[in-house]
């Protein structure tokens, strides 16, 4: 049996294959509420094979979405309308799972092909956005964010819980807590976005403080059984090579305090970065950080040819494949994987009877 097509048991969650669909921000809700089309999208991935389906970054409070399209689950009526979606993954036979953050200072944004930029301040849609420090990412962000005070800090931490909370209630088996790609978590964790003198900044150990305290306050309400994971951005390809190891230190703490799962990513925390995109280049970094760490993990990014992910988990750089692009061009990938790397009746390995029966009869 390919790596790849091996399942995966952590905690009380086991998935069919090591194939993860990335959380991929669809900007498609209104008021945070999920539609019809995030209930096919997520259906649809589901049923194309996948051992766990990542609810895209979903935002803990109104300030904290990226755009005014994003999902959020900050109340009663967003709960409900994940109801079904998290039903329809388990139905596929996925496990559901979905990432929680918020955006920091890269919030208050137009949808990505209606601009990628800050709204205008003063637009009647755009919002106040906060930071650890008052500095723009810059580039077409280039609103300045409010120094978030110690009270803010607290209550984005508790708007957090609750949202995880939530998402416990809910039927969730997976969550994800976005640390990574410029947002509010990385903004602490970075010295580009983080210039506070207080006990949130400084020191490699203050600039972890919120990433950390904020961990330990989801574990304490999400279920011992259920893995607990983060993005976490560990490199900025800025030049920065402290970054990496502060990383680590941060990742072995949160691993004593109860993480179960890394999700190695990258920090898109500066528009200065110069990063090396190539085929599956960040999987050499995070096995790194799982050896370094301990803990098991994924990564994503320029992955896609079967074979390639594959040869990651034989290799053991990584646990389990995360992809995000190649199943949204195809999200059948993995019956495609499945043929490809000589899976027996790989229609039933992967699809739903409907699919499968046809696809495997008349051969
Ligand atoms: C929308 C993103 C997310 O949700 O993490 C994102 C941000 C930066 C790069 C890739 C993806």
């Amino acid at each position: 049996m390919p790596h790849l097509f091996e399942p995966y048991t952590l905690k009380a969650a086991t998935l069919r294959n090591r194939i993860v669909v990335s959380p991929m921000c669809q900007y498609m809700a209104r008021d945070g509420v999920a539609n019809d089309w995030h209930r096919v999208h997520y259906a649809s991935l589901a049923r194309g094979g996948a051992g766990l389906v990542i609810v895209e970054a979903t935002a803990v409070s109104p300030e904290g979405r990226i755009t005014w399209g994003d999902l959020g689950l900050w109340n009663e009526a967003q709960a409900q309308a994940l109801e079904p979606i998290v039903a329809s993954i388990k139905e596929a036979g996925a496990v559901p799972g979905i990432q929680i953050g918020h955006a920091g200072r890269k919030a208050s944004a137009n949808r990505p092909w209606e601009g990628d930029d800050h709204i205008p301040e003063g637009q009647p849609n755009a919002w106040t956005t906060i930071a650890p420090s008052p500095l723009a990412f810059g580039g077409g962000l280039p609103r300045v964010p409010r120094e978030m005070t110690l009270d803010d800090i607290a209550r984005v931490q508790n708007d957090t819980v609750q949202t995880a909370i939530r998402a416990r209630d809910l039927g969730f088996e997976w969550l994800e807590l976005h640390m990574a790609h410029g947002y509010l978590a990385q903004n602490f964790f970075s010295p580009h976005s983080n210039q506070r003198g207080d006990r949130y900044g400084g020191s490699a150990e203050n600039r972890a403080r919120f990433l950390l305290e904020t961990l330990v306050a989801v574990r304490k309400v999400w279920p011992e059984d259920r893995p607990l994971a983060v993005r976490l951005g560990v490199v900025e390809f800025d030049g920065n090579e402290a970054m990496l190891d502060e990383a680590t230190s941060l990742l072995q703490h949160m691993k004593r305090e109860g993480l179960d799962f890394v999700d190695v990513s990258i920090g898109f925390n500066t528009p200065k970065a110069s990063i090396p995109w190539g085929p599956n280049f960040m999987a050499p970094i995070a096995q790194e950080v799982r050896q370094a760490t301990g803990l098991p993990g994924t990564t994503s990014w320029y992955i896609s040819k079967p074979a390639e992910a594959d040869a990651l988990v034989r290799e053991d750089k990584i646990d389990l494949v995360t992809l995000g692009r190649p199943l949204l061009a195809d999200p059948h990938w993995p019956y495609r994987a499945a043929k490809e790397l000589g899976v027996d009746n790989p229609a039933w390995a992967t699809l739903p009877a409907p699919y499968a029966h046809w696809l495997a009869r008349y051969r």
